[in-house]
């Protein structure tokens, strides 16, 4: 799902070793990025109040937190920078090392739905909802021409409603209900106000062939048609270090997803580190993460089990495979991504070109995710890593400034006391 342009090396080496300005000038040279893009990528004016009072309402100022970039990526034998906007230590650090790993076997291979979207038009009081749902599916055509006189663009971008599904409920509280479904191919929207005026739109014409009132008329969040894949195969070899075997810590893995695929307790944990991935890149590029976490979630309890969004088994040659196949529903048009000026500037990072192309390699950042805390899990545990970079967080809050962060982190670390006691007492000593 890409078009051409120009590469680029998704390495940056030693990035991690530099300090934020000598790290945004790594990244334009990488991306070939204009000035006013690292302005805003930079912190300087980024949102004007003017356009912040115009997004949301009794608007009093502005909540910043940290933009990083993850290294490392290619998606489709093609390099990417990731934008991530997140506030908790050790994503993207786990993002860049797994992408790091993977892009030694290749990298990640992505595939994705056509953008397709539904909205809900609930049909209550009826008294043949058998015969209301034959109805309203043999009015097909007639409901998706008035769909599509909505929103003409669309239509002009290859886009509109592709079809229609009707969905028939008893219900105890409230009787039968009929539930019309409209498919709509949003093409690069999220699509939730495009589908939402559609909807609205034809409801009288369905009360009316269904021989009922409606009620409920909304874009549903699980965005089953608008499914984005990813898969990674890694070798032992690539998987092993001084310290651990490859083939062992595959086993390990293994052991440790099996959890995740038969209980919800661990299930939610495994999906929140893989969220951990994909949240950054939603909030990064200005799309609505609420809508991409009810998808997820409702996605991976669509058997009735909530179970993982992941798979891992072994494939050949002992090497590991891992999947994740979920909803996307990214937009880069619509809602925040084009208001916001860093999310365009992070959209330009990236160098997408459609909004398949854009949840396709987000979900690449969401199993890389999860494979950076399978491994860590399954090996040293998650604090050691986690709690290496946590320990900055803690040196700044017993008063760290300066180089000091820096120094008190790796102490505190080094003891494995990562505690704001532990961290002032290092700050008295020096
Ligand atoms: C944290 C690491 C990566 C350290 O791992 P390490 O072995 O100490 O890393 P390293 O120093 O050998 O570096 C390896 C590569 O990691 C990257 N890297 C390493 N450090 C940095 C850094 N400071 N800044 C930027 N990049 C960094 C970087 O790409 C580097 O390569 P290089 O560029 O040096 O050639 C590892 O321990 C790890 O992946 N841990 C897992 C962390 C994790 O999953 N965090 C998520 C938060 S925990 C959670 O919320 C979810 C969870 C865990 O509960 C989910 C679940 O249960 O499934
Ligand atoms: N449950 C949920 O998740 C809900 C979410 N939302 C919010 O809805 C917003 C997203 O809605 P969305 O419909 O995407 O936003 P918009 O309505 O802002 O944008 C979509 C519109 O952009 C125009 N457009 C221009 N270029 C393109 C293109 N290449 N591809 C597709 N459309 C294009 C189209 O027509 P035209 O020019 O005619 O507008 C289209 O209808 C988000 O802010 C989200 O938070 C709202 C309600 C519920």
């Amino acid at each position: 799902m890409t078009k051409d342009r120009t590469p680029i090396d998704s390495r940056l080496e030693n990035l991690r070793r530099l300090d934020p300005d000598a790290r945004l000038e790594m990244l334009a040279q990488a991306v070939g990025l204009s000035d006013a893009d690292r302005a805003t990528l930079a912190g300087r004016d980024v949102l004007p109040m003017q356009l912040a009072d115009g997004m949301i309402e009794n608007v009093i100022g502005k909540f910043e937190l940290p933009l990083a970039v993850a290294s490392n990526f290619r998606v489709n034998g093609r390099d990417y920078l990731i934008p991530m906007v997140v506030e908790e230590p050790s994503v993207v650090a786990a993002a860049s090392y797994m992408a790091k790993i993977a892009r030694g076997c290749g990298g990640f291979f992505t595939s994705s739905d056509q953008p397709v979207m539904r909205a809900q038009v609930q049909i209550l009081g009826l008294t043949d909802p058998q015969g209301a749902r034959h109805r309203l599916l043999a009015a097909q055509d007639e409901l998706r021409q008035m769909c599509n006189a909505r929103d003409k663009v669309l239509v002009g971008l290859g886009g509109g409603c592709i079809g229609i599904e009707v969905h028939v409920f008893e219900t105890s509280a409230v009787g039968a209900m009929a539930v019309l479904h409209i498919l709509v191919d949003v093409r690069d929207a999220m699509g939730a106000n495009t589908v939402n005026t559609m909807a609205e739109a034809i409801a009288p014409r369905v009360a009316e062939i269904a021989g009922g009132h409606t009620r409920l008329r909304i874009l549903s969040n699980l965005a089953d048609r608008r499914l984005a894949r990813a898969s990674v195969t890694l070798t032992p070899q690539a998987l092993s270090t001084d310290t651990l075997d490859g083939a062992d810590l595959i086993d390990a893995m293994l052991e440790a997803y099996a959890l995740a695929q038969i209980d919800p307790y661990r299930a939610a944990t495994h999906n929140k580190g893989i969220m951990n991935g994909i949240d950054p890149v939603v909030v990064a590029t200005g799309n609505d993460w609420r809508a991409i976490e009810a998808g997820a979630h409702a996605w991976a309890a669509r058997s009735g089990r909530y179970t993982s969004l992941t798979t891992w088994e072994r494939g050949a040659n002992g090497a590991l495979t891992g999947t994740i196949e979920m909803p996307m529903a990214l937009g880069l048009v619509g809602g925040a991504t084009k208001t916001h000026p860093a999310a365009q500037a992070a959209l330009r990072v990236l160098g997408v070109t459609s909004a398949q192309e854009l949840a396709e390699v987000t979900v690449a950042v969401g199993l890389a995710q999860n494979m950076a805390a399978l491994r860590a899990l399954a090996s040293e545990g998650i604090q050691k890593g986690h709690m290496a970079l946590h320990a900055r967080n803690i040196a700044i809050l017993a008063g760290a400034t300066g180089a000091q962060i820096e120094t008190v982190a790796r102490a505190i670390a080094a003891e494995g006391r990562v505690s704001v006691d532990a961290a002032r007492e290092k700050l008295a000593e020096l």
